[in-house]
């Protein structure tokens, strides 16, 4: 029932992890919530929480990266019953895509119907500036176009097409309803949207890796995110994501500027509070007038 597997896992050990979870909480969960590095004070929001130690659940991977702390952690936020991973899995941690990517199947069995990621992101965008946050419109995905895609391998129909449709990937509704609560928070000044690019890491980019990313259409960079979205447009949840740009990507080679996750870690620091009242605020709307 709880195999040690490299590579996927079936729809029955998915169901197996669910089941396992949710025999112990009351909580129903109908939102998804996935923090990025140093963003892990999103799952503090909740209340009332029941908390998993990764390395306690069946079939769950370990965090290994600094600032994701591997924790799965229930509660309600307004009274909207959630579920927060504490922490996120990278191919550059070593895992197959299959396993990182597992947890979007088991928020699908819990009965989550929408899912918002978040990530710290290197701004390519020549006019964004560390501290914006991008909502994510659309992304590239690197490690895809080198084969590397979390749902090649058989296609179990129970999760979802073999064949799904990505053009619609991140919900325009939920665009438009994360640009009007931080319209109205007053984070105008610092709102973005834009195209994320996933790329393997862990080295950061290069100057002329920046430039091209540049130049193909990518406004913020990072390593993770996009893997999480495929999985779970299969398995036909609502998603929505936003990058908060930690760092300018080194776009000259002029510049002294070194990427590095100290100052990632530090700028999430930074931003956190605004980050949590927007996601927050958010969390509450999902299913009210045009967001449902
Ligand atoms: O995408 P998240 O998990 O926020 O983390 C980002 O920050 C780390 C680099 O500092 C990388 O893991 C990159 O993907
Ligand atoms: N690849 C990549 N990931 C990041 N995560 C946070 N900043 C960056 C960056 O500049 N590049």
């Amino acid at each position: 029932m709880f195999p040690e597997s490299h590579t996927g896992y079936s729809y029955e050990d998915c169901r197996a992890t669910a089941d396992w979870l949710l025999a112990q909480t009351a909580v129903r969960p109908v939102v998804g919530i996935v923090c990025g590095s140093g963003l892990g004070g999103l799952a503090d929001m909740l209340k009332d929480q029941v908390v998993f130690n990764y390395r306690d659940i069946p079939n769950f991977p370990q965090s290994t990266v600094h600032g994701h702390a591997g924790r799965l952690v229930f509660g309600t936020l307004k009274g909207r019953p959630c579920v927060c991973m504490q922490g996120r899995f990278h191919l550059y941690e070593g895992y197959p895509i299959q396993k990182i990517t597992l947890p979007m199947r088991i928020f699908k069995l819990l009965g989550v119907e929408t899912v918002i990621l978040t990530n710290a992101a290197g701004g390519l965008n020549q006019d964004f500036k560390v501290g914006d946050i991008m909502i994510i419109k659309d992304h590239l995905n690197m490690p895809g176009f080198a084969g590397n895609n979390p749902l090649i391998g058989p296609n179990d129909e129970r999760f979802g097409v073999r064949f799904p449709c990505m053009s619609d990937a991140y919900d325009r509704e939920l665009q438009q309803l994360a640009m009007d609560v931080g319209i109205e928070l007053g984070y105008g000044d610092f709102l973005r949207e834009g195209v994320y690019c996933v790329l393997g890491g862990p080295s950061f980019e290069t100057i002329a890796e920046c430039r091209m990313l540049h130049k193909l259409g990518a406004d913020a960079v990072g390593m993770s995110t996009v893997h999480e979205v495929i999985v779970a447009r299969h398995c036909g949840m609502r998603v929505f994501a936003l990058s908060l740009i930690t760092n300018r990507a080194v776009m000259d080679y002029d510049s002294e500027e070194k990427a590095n996750h100290e100052e990632v870690l530090e700028t999430g620091k930074q931003r956190a509070e605004q980050l949590e009242r927007m996601v927050s605020t958010m969390v509450t709307r999902i299913g009210h007038n045009n967001y449902s």
